[in-house]
This record gives structure tokens, C-alpha cells and sequence, in this order.
């Protein structure tokens, strides 16, 4: 290996020393995106990129549009202005092949929880098998060595053979990443990932997406409440406020003002009559107490 560079992403940002990304084009471009439902606008103007070995933060108060932003980024969900680009090509025109190297985490994991860990890593190979051998499950031993693999890149191999139910929060968190290793994926998209988890295995677990981004050249972009995580293990930061950026810097960079802006530029009024959909939370009371905890996070770390 040669010697160690700054680099510098598209977006204008040093990466870090990370040689073996110089002159690599992004994995994730987001160009002018919006989208909205009827006449409300959840997302807006969006633009940014991502680069190998980046592990983003997106932050925002409830209702900023992160899940909208997320669910268009992994193809589930269309745009209706601007372009998402996935190692160059339009998410839209990705064929399934290049459409497994984006793997999702979800907050609420999404195992099969009568199966075992190692079934469940599997099932992230799916995508690689012969239509018949996916029916069935008849899996190649490469496939079955990769997931061992993957298990043993979480720390769960002594767990390959334990039913998901029987898992902790953070045990099943763990496998669900393996099974999005086992895609082998270039981007890993994670809504709220540690929503559901104890501090302690919410700690583990962003440390984990951290090391795999640093270690496999993932980019990974990972949508949190809590500020202090992103603090701690994020290299970059983006602020969405009413579907808008409002912040987007290396996340050492960022200093009171930066939250404020994220959180304390949200017009409470107009963010609770644009949120209104059911089954949304109290915008609020929510906005309000993400501000506190960003404020109070901010002064206790100075
Ligand atoms: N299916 C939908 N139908 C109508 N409006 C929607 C729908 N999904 C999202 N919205 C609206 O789009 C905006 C952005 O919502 P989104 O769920 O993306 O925000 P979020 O930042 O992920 O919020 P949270 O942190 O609470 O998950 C909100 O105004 C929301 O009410």
C-alpha cells in the first residue's frame, strides 16, 4: 500500500487518509431530489454524495423527510425531480444484480425470527442464486462459508445456530448487518438502526458500521436521533430541516450553531401542519425534545 493521502469527496470534504480512493467516483450521488405526497412537500432540493469508507449521519428533526430520503435512495420509493445515482448509473435503471450491493438495515431488524442467525445471513444471498436454488434454499458451501463469514465480522458465529427470537436487540441487530454483508454490498442504507437498542448495544453496533465502513470501503449512510452517536462515530454529518439540508460538514466540525440551525430552524407550526399524516408521532413535542437532547449532549461533551 502505497502512503496515505487526504482525499477529498466530491462534496468538497476531506475523507481522511484513505489512498485507495483517489480519483474513485462516488458511490452514491444524490442531485437536485425532491419528492412529495399531494401537495406536501417531504423532501426538497436535495443534493450530496457519498464516497467509499464514508459513514454519514443524517439527522433531522421527525417529519425532515429522512425515511422518504432513504426509501427513494434503496429504489423502493420513485423521485419525483432530480437524480439518484448509484456508482453512476440512475437507481431506477439498476438491474437487480447492481440493485444487492445496496443493503438496508432497519430499526426494527426485519428477521425471520423462527429461523436461525446463519438462515437469516443467508437469505442475503438469495439475490446470487439460480432463481430454483433460492426456492429452495439450496445453497452453494461458498454461500454457506460467506456467511459464517459474515457472522464472524459481527462477533455472532458462536450464535449461527440460535433461533432469532432467542436473540438480544443488539444480538439481532448484529445479524441483521451480517446478512447485509452477506450482499456484499457497496452502500449500506440504515434507518434508525439503533432506535430500538440499549445504549450499551446501540454503542456496539455503531461501532460496527464504523469499523465496516473503515475496513470494507462501505459507504454507509445511517439516519439516527440521537446526536451524540453521530458525534461520537460519524464522519459526516447531514441536517435535514423540512426536507431541506441545512447542515452538511465533517462531524468534528460541527459546533452548537450547527445543531441549532438543524433543530432550532424548524418552525414548529408549519412542520406540525405539513406532518399531519396519521400514524405520525406529536411533531412537536418531538422537535422539542430532539433540540434539547442535541443541546444537552453538545454542552456535556465540551
Ligand atoms: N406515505 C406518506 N403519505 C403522506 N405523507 C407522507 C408519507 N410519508 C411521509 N410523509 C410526509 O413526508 C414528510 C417526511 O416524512 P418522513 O417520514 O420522511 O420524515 P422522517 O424525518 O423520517 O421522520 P421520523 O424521524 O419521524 O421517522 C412528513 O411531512 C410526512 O408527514
Amino acid at each position: 500500500m502505497g502512503d496515505a493521502v487526504d482525499t477529498t469527496s466530491a462534496n468538497g470534504r476531506t475523507l481522511g487518509s484513505q489512498p485507495d480512493i483517489v480519483g474513485k467516483p462516488p458511490v452514491l450521488t444524490v442531485e437536485d431530489f425532491s419528492k412529495s405526497f399531494g401537495a406536501r412537500s417531504a423532501v426538497e432540493n436535495v443534493s450530496f454524495s457519498l464516497m467509499e469508507h464514508e459513514f454519514v449521519a443524517v439527522l433531522g428533526p421527525s417529519g425532515a423527510g429522512k425515511t422518504t430520503l432513504f426509501r427513494c435512495i434503496t429504489g423502493s420509493a420513485k423521485s419525483d425531480a432530480g437524480r439518484i445515482r448509484f456508482g453512476g448509473t440512475e437507481i431506477e435503471r439498476l438491474t437487480p444484480r447492481e440493485l444487492r450491493q445496496i443493503a438496508v438495515v432497519f430499526q426494527q431488524f426485519n428477521l425471520v425470527r423462527r429461523l436461525t442467525a446463519l438462515d437469516n445471513v443467508l437469505a442475503g444471498r438469495l439475490g446470487y442464486l439460480p432463481t430454483w436454488r433460492g426456492v429452495f434454499r439450496r445453497f452453494e458451501r461458498a454461500d454457506k462459508l460467506r456467511a459464517f463469514e459474515c457472522l464472524e465480522r459481527v462477533g455472532m458465529l458462536d450464535h449461527a445456530l440460535q433461533r432469532a427470537d432467542t436473540l438480544s436487540g443488539g444480538q439481532q441487530q448484529r445479524v441483521a448487518i451480517a446478512r447485509a454483508l452477506a450482499q456484499e454490498p457497496r452502500l449500506i442504507v440504515a434507518d434508525e438502526p439503533v432506535a430500538s437498542l440499549d445504549p450499551s448495544s446501540a454503542a456496539g453496533v455503531m461501532q460496527l458500521l464504523k469499523d465496516i465502513a473503515r475496513d470494507e470501503g462501505v459507504a454507509v449512510i445511517c439516519s439516527l436521533h440521537q446526536v451524540g452517536y453521530a458525534r461520537t462515530f460519524t464522519d459526516r454529518v447531514i441536517g435535514l430541516a423540512r426536507g431541506r439540508v441545512v447542515v452538511d460538514a465533517p462531524t468534528q466540525s460541527l459546533d452548537e450553531a450547527a445543531y441549532d440551525a438543524l433543530y432550532g430552524s424548524a418552525d414548529l407550526r408549519s412542520n406540525t401542519a405539513t406532518t399531519g399524516h396519521s400514524g405520525m408521532p406529536d411533531h412537536h413535542s418531538t422537535v422539542e425534545k430532539d433540540r434539547r437532547a442535541a443541546l444537552l449532549l453538545i454542552s456535556g461533551e465540551k
